[in-house]
């Protein structure tokens, strides 16, 4: 049998001890002087984010050319500096959100992000994968200047780090698979599942140091894209100026839904995920399956094992290079559409990984065999089902996560009636705060900079930040709560704890011997 060649991890930019991480600490300067007034910036953005002057700051910044950064580990320097600045730039502090990013930004960032396949948007690999040094794991930069914005990237770091082991037992797994080596392949699946273990208890660690209340009301807004957020101020996007020339780009914010750790679980285990509310009833494990050979890659272009292919929008399936253009309860899953903000390389490991992805159809199959019963195939068994739990013993946390850190702080308000940002009313002259929306003059009456008479979101649009009524905006996933109504609804027809949910429950349902989900599917558990 003729099998197509495992991926090599180094060939994707992935290493075997660091996983996604790069083996070296990012850079912490660019060395190239050139770039000096990047780095100039960058080190007191934060400052200037407070006095809400980043945005005059920015349009000082001449147009660098991000060619100039030929290293890796430069780009991934430019781009964590661009990401950071622009995210501060549209949503600015007792600003309304600036709808033109200037060309002193727009321009490196695109190119930059052409450069390391990615998008100009901040990202899981900005702000977790390249954002860290080693003095007992600290960040190089945090958007509000908190010690919990710091853990809250780092726990997911520690968790890139952790996991990073799991990648190369994944293709031993696989190998393991084609050998037809079932002891051995029992005893990968017991290290793998040790390894998931241990992600979950660096998760739980998120609680130790991340005030849910900072995280909610000043972490979260920064991190927010420029998709489906008319009630933020940018119903169109927003548009980089000097880049394709000037059209609206509409990108999701950053989220860890774009760990590629977390992706090529599922891919290896076979968990495929559907669009929310679109889900096939899968049909009970035992007794039969859809491959004859759980070895044989060829032509398994879902590679679940089961006879349930009919819906082909799964995200172990294949991965298109452009962005999907539904993001809501249509036909693209949302955990799918988070590859189009990954790093080029990692985005193509998992696409190599689900060609080669056998271990589900090759468990399915011997469970489904007259060899069900030797204990050999029931220890395997167990063995893949408790990998699998643990993948939904992390999903149960983290929706716990999102309740306390989201739901719950929504549900609560801010402790001031304005959460700490700024509405349109609020921002006048009198007050001393920054641009004035309509004029483009700065609030103390000189004129804006000739560069760019600040960029701002349309007249009318009075709620800048508007956490009171978008439940889950930030991450792309847009929620609105609509008057009268208790259901807590997505713009694009989603809602996130039953997205998180569903995921959850796709999870625990690729158990081979199913067993009920710990946490019930009762809404009330959540509210
Ligand atoms: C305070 C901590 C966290 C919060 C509030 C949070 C919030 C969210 C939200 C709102 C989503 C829905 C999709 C989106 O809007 O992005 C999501 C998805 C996701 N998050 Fe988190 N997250 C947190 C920490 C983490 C960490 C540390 C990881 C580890 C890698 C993680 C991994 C994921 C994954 C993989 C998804 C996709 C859904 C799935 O695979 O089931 N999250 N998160």
């Amino acid at each position: 049998m003729v099998f197509k060649a495992l991926p090599v991890l180094t060939d994707y930019d992935i290493s075997p001890e660091t996983g996604f991480l790069p083996v070296e600490p990012p850079l912490e300067i660019l060395p190239d002087p050139y770039f000096a007034p990047w780095e100039e910036t960058f080190r007191c953005f934060n400052g200037l984010l407070l006095a809400s002057r980043i945005r005059q700051r920015v349009h000082e910044l001449p147009v660098l050319d991000a060619s100039r950064l030929t290293t890796k580990a430069e780009q991934r320097r430019g781009y964590l500096i661009l990401c950071m600045l622009s995210h501060a730039y549209v949503w600015g502090k007792h600003e309304l959100a600036a709808e033109v990013l200037p060309a002193s930004l727009a321009v490196p960032w695109q190119k930059v992000a052409d450069m390391l396949e990615m998008q100009p948007i901040l990202t899981h690999a900005a702000v977790v994968l390249w954002n860290w040094r080693l003095f007992n794991l600290d960040t190089l930069a945090t958007l509000s200047g908190s010690s919990d914005e710091s853990w809250f990237y780092l726990v997911t770091t520690a968790i890139e780090a952790k996991g990073a082991p799991v990648l190369s037992k994944l293709l031993n797994a696989i190998q393991l698979v084609r050998d037809d080596d079932i002891t051995g392949l029992t005893q990968e699946l017991v290290t793998i599942r040790g390894i998931i273990e241990e992600i979950v208890v660096v998760l739980r660690k998120m609680f130790e140091r991340c005030d849910p209340y900072v995280f909610y009301w000043k972490v979260r807004p920064y991190l927010a894209g420029w998709e489906n957020m008319a009630e933020a101020g940018l119903p169109n996007g927003v548009r980089y100026e000097g880049v394709d020339n000037g059209k609206y780009k509409t990108l999701a914010g950053g989220s860890a839904a774009q760990s590629s750790l977390i992706h090529a679980l599922d891919v290896a285990f076979g968990v495929d995920h559907y669009p929310t509310g679109f889900r096939p009833k899968k049909p009970h494990h035992h007794g039969h399956h859809g491959h004859k050979n759980g070895t044989t890659v060829d032509g398994e272009a879902t590679m679940n094992g089961q006879t349930d292919n009919f819906y082909n929008e799964t995200v172990s399936g294949r991965v298109s290079p452009v962005q999907p253009e539904d993001t809501g309860a249509g036909s693209t899953n949302f955990i799918q559409k988070m590859r189009f903000y990954m790093p080029g390389p990692h985005r193509n490991f998992l696409t190599h990984l689900t060609e080669v992805a056998n271990i589900r159809p090759y468990v399915t199959s011997l469970a489904a065999s007259n060899r069900a019963t030797d204990e050999e195939v029931l220890k395997l068994v167990a063995a893949y089902d408790e990998c699998i739990h643990q993948i939904k013993v992390f999903r149960d946390v983290h929706i716990q996560m999102v309740t306390l850190y989201i739901i719950m702080q929504a549900n609560k308000g801010p402790s001031i009636s304005h959460g700490g940002f700024a509405t349109k009313h609020s921002i006048t002259p009198a007050n001393g705060f920054s641009s004035d929306a309509n004029t483009g003059k700065v609030a103390n009456g000189d004129a804006a900079p000739p560069a760019a008479a600040p960029p701002v979101a349309k007249k009318g649009a009075s709620i800048l930040y508007p956490q009171k009524i978008i439940f889950g905006a930030p991450h792309g996933l847009a929620k609105k709560q609509e008057e009268g109504n208790d259901v807590i609804r997505g713009t694009g027809g989603t809602d996130l704890i039953p997205f998180l949910r569903q995921s959850r429950d796709e999870t625990n349902e690729s158990k081979i011997v199913p067993t009920p989900s710990m946490i019930g599917t009762s809404k009330s558990s959540f509210t």
